[in-house]
């Protein structure tokens, strides 16, 4: 039937502007996939990142469910995503080799939401907006989001107040990186030695430790990937490819709660 009404289904998704944004430029047929793969993990990094942002507001506002429920829809985003690389991991060595050349020195390391979720979560690299000089948006929001508590910063806020923990303020304030601090591993040990009296915050821990543990199979699918389709390489974006990966491997995101099962 003809698309005559003013609001339809193509108006709503501008279907019309989304679909004349896949352009290969080597002419090679399995470059479409490749565009799609990404554009896809850009779009579904974009909700993960807005539910991050609607989990640290309602942290703050005190709605620790709400909280909870932003938190479910990223783990299961993240899933979805770790779950998508059945399809590029199909990519066949000789095809991606005969337009990689096309790429330059174009690189998934330009991924500034990839970068904002990276910061987002707490692993914070300053020297990682090396990456972006060229794009000042890019480096405004990267900064904003170096400026502001991380996931986890907010979270431990929640638990500061909520069992009295005498956290340190050096691990509440954002900035650098985040070391891991005492206090907090004794903090998440009373939450998990009583669970049934702090079920709000043990509920919270246990949906970051999903957020890390899918995190991980992302990063880890991503590397595979990598070594099937470009093996040792060295990667268009000027790292060592699959060594620089495989070390981003060993990144702990919230350490005090891989800790806490050790101290039980
Ligand atoms: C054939 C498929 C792929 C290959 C061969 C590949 C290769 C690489 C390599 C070698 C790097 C290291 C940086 C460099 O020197 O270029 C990298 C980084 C990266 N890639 Fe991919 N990649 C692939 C698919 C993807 C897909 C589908 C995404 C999804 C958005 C992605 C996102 C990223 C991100 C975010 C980084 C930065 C990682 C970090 O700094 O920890 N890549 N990729
Ligand atoms: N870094 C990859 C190229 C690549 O995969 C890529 C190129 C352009 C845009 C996104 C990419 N994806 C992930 O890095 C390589 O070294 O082959």
């Amino acid at each position: 039937m003809a698309d005559t009404s003013e609001f339809s289904y193509g108006s709503h998704l501008q279907l019309d502007k989304l679909l004349s944004t896949q352009v290969p430029v080597s002419g090679r047929h399995d470059e479409l996939l490749f565009i799609i793969q990404h554009q896809t993990s850009e779009l579904w990094f974009r909700l993960v990142l807005a539910e991050i942002d609607a989990a640290r507001s309602r942290l703050k506002a005190g709605d620790l469910r709400g909280a909870l429920k932003a938190l479910k829809r990223v783990a299961v985003v993240l899933y979805h995503l770790v779950q998508s690389w059945e399809v590029l991991r199909q990519l066949d060595p000789v095809d991606f080799l005969s337009f990689r050349g096309d790429l330059g020195e174009a690189s998934g390391f330009q991924s500034w939401q990839y970068r904002l979720l990276e910061f987002a979560l707490g692993n914070r690299e300053r020297h990682m907006l090396d990456a972006h000089r060229d794009r000042p948006e890019a480096i405004a929001q990267l900064e904003a989001e170096l400026s502001r508590p991380s996931l986890y910063q907010e979270c431990l806020i929640v638990l500061d107040a909520g069992i009295g923990a005498e956290i340190p303020i050096e691990a509440l304030v954002p900035g650098g990186g985040y070391e891991q601090q005492q206090a907090v591993l004794d903090g998440w040990a009373v939450v998990y030695r009583d669970r049934a009296r702090h079920a709000e915050l043990y509920d919270l821990a246990e949906q970051l430790i999903e957020i890390e543990d899918r995190f991980r199979c992302w990063r880890f699918n991503h590397v595979t990937t990598v070594e099937r389709v470009i093996g040792a390489k060295g990667g268009t974006g000027g790292t060592s490819g699959v060594h620089y990966l495989r070390r981003m491997l060993d990144v702990v995101l919230f350490p005090e709660l891989w800790e806490v099962r050790t101290v039980l």
